[in-house]
């Protein structure tokens, strides 16, 4: 069985940050991030749909070719997406070599004990596998919404025996989405296996977030675990706004950007 280590009291925590296209994957990996995600927020981030039930395993095979491309030192992650590992554990298998032959290192997937039978296989196939607990977006239908989780001691406890479920079946880590600290820390204490949080309070192994969230790519209010790092939306806005006024006022192109009439290293043949 894979097996992950649990971090030292002190050692470092995991990194990881999603990841769509080369120039994001060139970034994360310029950052040093441990791993990057191709999820399916690709959906919301990058195609404008309002959820992740909107893409596909080709979707998926697409943005991890990309990725892949940039030649990322960071272990590449990506998700499958909904519903490619609902219906079986031979599709789930056939899913996973997809996005294994686009690039990548290792799938995920959401849900907890229901899935043992699809993790077990996909193991089997030898494709690495990361689980993800808590706030599943995939379920936002049956949630009614993005809803925290993992509230009180039952529902906690209720995570901790999925969290195990998973371990059992052979997840190298697990990552743990919208719930509160007291969840996080009793999941990660439970686990041999490493906890990545988004949402998840700061006692996971790691912690993840979302491209656009956290380089201010996302139009939108972002969900309260998000912290913005930058404003690229505004910086690109400004840059594009000071292209047209220079459009407009006939100060582009200049001589810097115009081909004189003679070329200085003589003209070809
Ligand atoms: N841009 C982006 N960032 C994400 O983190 C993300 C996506 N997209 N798409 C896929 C899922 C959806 N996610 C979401 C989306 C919204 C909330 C949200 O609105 N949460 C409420 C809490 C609701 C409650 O209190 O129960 C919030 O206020 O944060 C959470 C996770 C996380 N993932
Ligand atoms: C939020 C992360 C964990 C994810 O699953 C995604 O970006 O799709
Ligand atoms: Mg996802």
């Amino acid at each position: 069985m894979v097996r992950g280590r649990k971090r030292a009291k002190g050692a470092e925590p995991l990194v990881m940050v999603t990841a769509y296209d080369a120039p994001s994957a060139r970034v994360a990996d310029a950052a040093g991030v441990d791993l990057i995600l191709v999820g399916d927020s690709v959906a919301n981030t990058v195609l404008g749909y309002p959820d992740t039930l909107q893409v596909d395993v080709a979707d998926l095979a697409h943005h991890v070719a990309a990725v892949t491309r940039a030649g990322p030192r960071a272990l590449v992650v990506a998700d499958l997406p909904w519903p490619s590992y609902h219906q079986g554990r031979r599709t789930a298998v056939r899913a996973a070599a997809r996005l294994v032959r686009a690039g990548a290192k290792a799938v995920k997937l959401e849900g907890g004990a229901l899935r043992v039978p699809v993790v077990e296989a996909l193991v089997d196939a030898e494709v690495p596998v990361m689980g993800h607990l808590g706030l599943t977006p995939q379920s936002v239908l049956p949630m009614g919404g993005y809803r925290v989780q993992g509230r009180g001691a039952e529902a906690r406890e209720r995570l901790v025996a999925d969290a195990l479920a998973l371990e059992a079946a052979g997840v190298f880590a697990v990552v743990l989405e919208g719930i509160p600290p007291a969840a996080g820390r009793a999941v990660t204490e439970a686990l041999e296996v490493p906890t990545i949080g988004i949402g998840a309070g700061p006692d996971c192994d790691g912690q993840v977030l979302v491209f656009h969230d956290l380089v201010g790519l996302n139009p939108g209010p972002v969900p309260r675990f998000a912290r913005r790092y930058a404003d690229l939306l505004g910086q690109a806005t400004e840059a594009v706004a000071a292209f047209a006024a220079d459009v407009r006022e006939g100060r582009f192109p200049g001589p810097e950007e115009t081909y004189p009439e003679d070329a200085p290293g003589g003209s070809p043949a």
